[in-house]
């Protein structure tokens, strides 16, 4: 007879009440049943709630929440009414100093289970004193065909089906007035609904120092369509003019050509815009002198403004310069984090694989008047270990990769290369806590970690990790 093993006890379909008695990063509260640890979205430690089992694998489930019974006592309702459909946010349901707990707590525990790290030098999280319309950017699907009515919005949880709604609580109200104002000038404008657009975009910059108030906000819209003709020109043109004469913060439009559905949302091609071609934003400097970045339709930003000044302080803290260092800025995107520590150094040279992100990087050192900044295009995995080959040297090299981390071959080179400190910004904490094992294995040792609350009400994590050479 078969043996039964613990899946084999748990029915899909099964609706039972659970006790949540962990919880995860993501906003999902975990129950124990029958010995298996089951993962219930949107729930956290301290509530009891009704759930239906709707996946069983061999050492874990899932199920659907369908009741909180008992709320744990920092439980909210949830303040956007498509909390739950929309996969953008995971944590709302909870307040926003929970959050913050939530946060510290999941990233001393990833340190601990994936890199058996205890004790570590963790301070407080870095909290925002804006949780809500703090993103300076938002991507929205369309569906815009004939026989199909007008529909903007994100996709549902894991899924492609989109949900209207303008009314994102992550945004500021701007984006959700041009959003309303698109909605009514696009089928006034392309009556035969010619425009084959599949995504619409909206960047704001700070435009003047004064980031409290809303007037100083200007605008980038940015429509990608799946193939572009010489006669969708006109059409553009009326739509970008009518909407920038009823928001006169859009400053510019651009039409974006993407063929491709999967991977990134814009494509290289840009065929068309309208208004300004660059937007400037102002961070706060390091210094007397503000510091102006130039932002055109394909560069990266921190979307999170407000909390970006703060982690970029905390970069230049932990990096300790004193006026003489040479300063390796990999993943440098347009410079912002070189620009802000280059006051304070030697030297800086920035790193990006894309050539647009270095243009404006050397153009923002050019515009801020910093000449001891250079920004060189390329991928790190092959230039860094080229800098060792040649013997160049850094005294302090900071990381800010994407998701995924540093390769070994990154790692190793900057090891190599022997700085005085490494400072590693991270957007994932797991493949830091992947990233310090290895280099703790080469003689680094943490020194600091600070974890900054760039993406309130949702289950990303950023920290700045400082490193430095084990004391023999
Ligand atoms: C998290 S962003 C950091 C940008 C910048 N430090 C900032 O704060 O604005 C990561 C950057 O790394 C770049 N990037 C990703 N993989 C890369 C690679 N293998 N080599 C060089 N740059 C890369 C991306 O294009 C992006 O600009």
């Amino acid at each position: 007879m078969k043996e039964l093993n613990q899946a084999d006890l748990i029915r899909v379909g099964h609706v039972d009440s659970f006790e949540i008695v962990g919880e995860t990063l993501q906003g999902e509260g975990v129950a124990r049943h029958n010995g298996m640890a089951l993962f219930i979205p949107y729930t956290f430690i301290g509530d009891r709630v009704k759930a239906k089992i709707r996946e069983v694998k061999k050492k874990y489930g899932r199920a659907e929440l369908l009741e909180v019974i008992e709320p744990a006592q920092e439980r909210i309702k949830a303040p956007c009414p498509v909390f739950g459909q929309c996969g953008g946010c995971q944590l709302q349901m909870m307040d926003y100093q929970r959050q913050l707990q939530l946060k510290e707590q999941s990233l001393k525990d990833t340190f601990q289970r994936l890199g058996s790290f205890y004790d570590l030098p963790i301070d407080p999280i870095v909290g925002a004193t804006n949780p809500w319309n703090y993103r300076n950017k938002v991507q929205m699907h369309v569906t815009w065909q004939v026989g199909k009515p007008l529909q903007i919005g994100y996709y549902r949880r894991a899924s492609r089906q989109l949900i209207e709604y303008d009314g994102c609580l992550l945004i500021p109200p701007v984006f959700s007035r041009l959003l309303k104002l698109f909605r009514t000038f696009l089928p006034a404008v392309d009556r035969e609904k010619k425009l084959p657009i599949k995504h619409v975009l909206i960047k704001s910059v700070r435009s003047s120092s004064d980031d409290s108030a809303e007037q100083a906000t200007s605008l980038m819209m940015i429509l990608v369509l799946e193939r572009w003709k010489k006669n969708y020109q006109d059409l553009c043109g009326e739509l970008a003019q009518k909407l920038m004469k009823e928001e006169p913060s859009l400053q510019s439009f651009y039409i974006n050509r993407n063929k491709n559905d999967k991977g990134p949302v814009l494509g290289e091609y840009f065929p068309f815009y309208l208004g300004e071609k660059m937007l400037l934003e102002n961070i706060e400097s390091s210094t007397e002198k503000a510091l102006e970045l130039q932002v055109g339709p394909a560069s990266f930003l921190q979307v999170n403004p407000e909390q970006s000044d703060r982690l970029y302080q905390l970069v230049l803290e932990a990096a300790q310069l004193t006026g003489n260092e040479k300063v390796l800025d990999a993943y440098c995107g347009v410079g912002s984090i070189s620009l802000y520590v280059a006051p304070h150094c030697r030297s800086v040279t920035g790193v990006e694989e894309v050539v647009q992100a270095v243009e404006d990087g050397k153009e923002n050192a050019l515009r801020n008047e910093v000449g001891h900044v250079e920004f060189l295009a390329g991928k790190v995995e092959e230039l860094l270990p080229a800098f060792v080959e040649e013997g160049v040297t850094y005294d302090v090299c900071l990381l800010d990769p994407p998701r995924k981390g540093c390769s070994e071959t990154v790692l190793a080179a900057v090891d190599a290369m022997n700085p005085q400190r490494i400072v590693y910004v991270s957007c994932d904490p797991a493949s830091l806590v992947r990233d310090t094992i290895f280099l703790t294995q080469r003689g680094w040792s943490i020194k600091k970690v600070t974890p900054v609350d760039l993406f309130p009400q949702t289950g990303h994590l950023e920290c700045v990790v400082l490193m430095s050479r084990d004391e023999k």
